[in-house]
């Protein structure tokens, strides 16, 4: 059964058109990441799943509900974790998860649930006392109180230290074994492909992509291939390679679909050099590759449309 079905969902504000009819769906138990750079529409879409906004049109069914009715029954069945949910400062963890509590009919035990979360040393501890990283934790906690069926994750990790961050990762795939649904938008593409049984990629209103992170990087016929140059060598010694490199930091990457014609070119060129190329490496193009490429072909298609203004 799918928990979340989208239809041909539409919201404006005035003459903005946020979300510009957008379908997908979830299934019941599988964590589904929402993904697309800022202003995509994806907490505006979020949020009219957890009634807290109302389509323009469209239809929304959210575990066999409609959001926008408010029932109580749907509300008891879902959680939410927002980014700044902004809490009562003097309170302390405890005190706070206890009070949530009482609004569910089923609960999780407090202890056990801050424990879950890693925060059992701040159990006593005032919400005013605690780190950012910590407060997210807190926003995690509030959300699993009611041991929903479904959960709503906001960037869930934004603020988090690494460990923290395979913790909280750690988390989610938990709530997945026990048969939760999770909804998750997120800014971090290997959180994504850790934790996503499928994703979908919006862009300014619709969505460009959706599919098992598997199935999108397999959509990309170029491969990736980086290297650093040894000290002394200036890039603009390098032979033509086919497609420009890219300064990454580290060294240099590029991406193509064909591997084999830049590594004889660059590894040719090193050898008549009778130089090394350090760090060189042949990979398979990440989710954020796969993701870069699909937010950068629906910008190219907006300009393309946009000098021919007669195509729909
Ligand atoms: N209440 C509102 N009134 C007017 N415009 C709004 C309102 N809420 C959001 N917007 C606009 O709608 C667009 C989509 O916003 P939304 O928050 O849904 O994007 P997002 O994909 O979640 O972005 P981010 O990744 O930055 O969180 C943005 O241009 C935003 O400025």
């Amino acid at each position: 059964m799918a928990a979340v079905e989208v239809h041909e969902l539409r919201k404006s504000y005035g003459d903005l058109v946020v979300v510009n009819g957008v379908s997908f769906t979830v299934e019941a138990g599988e964590v589904f990441a929402l993904l697309g750079p800022n202003g995509a529409g994806k907490t505006t879409t979020v949020e009219i799943l957890e009634g807290h906004r109302r389509a323009d049109s469209g239809t929304v069914s959210v575990l066999g509900f409609d959001p926008a009715t408010h029932a109580r029954a749907f509300l008891e069945r879902i959680g939410i974790v927002l980014q700044d949910a902004g809490f009562e400062e003097d309170f302390t963890v405890l005190e706070l998860v206890n009070l949530q509590r009482g609004l569910y009919p089923r609960r999780v035990p407090a202890d056990a649930l801050i424990e879950t979360v890693g925060l059992t040393g701040k159990r006593k501890a005032r919400v005013r006392t605690l780190s950012g990283g910590q407060r997210r934790r807190l926003d995690l906690a509030l959300g699993l109180v009611g041991d929903p069926e479904m959960l709503f994750l906001d960037e869930p990790t934004t603020g988090f230290d690494p460990s923290a961050r395979h913790r909280a990762w750690g988390l989610v795939e938990g709530l997945r074994d026990t048969g939760k649904t999770v909804l998750l938008t997120t800014h971090y593409l290997d959180e994504a492909e850790h934790l996503a049984d499928r994703v979908a990629v919006m862009v300014e209103g619709r969505i460009v992509a959706v599919g098992t992170p598997a199935e999108l990087t397999a959509g990309q016929r170029s491969v990736v291939i980086s290297f650093r140059l040894p000290r002394g060598t200036p890039a603009a010694e390098l032979p033509e390679l086919g497609s420009m490199p890219v300064a990454d930091g580290a060294g240099w990457t590029l991406s193509t679909a064909e591997p084999a014609a830049v590594l004889h070119a660059l590894s040719g060129w090193a050898l008549d050099r009778r130089i090394e190329i350090p760090a060189l490496e042949v990979r398979r193009p990440s989710l954020e590759d796969a993701y870069l490429a699909l937010v950068g072909s629906a910008a190219v298609e907006r300009e393309d449309t946009a000098v021919r203004p007669g195509r729909a």
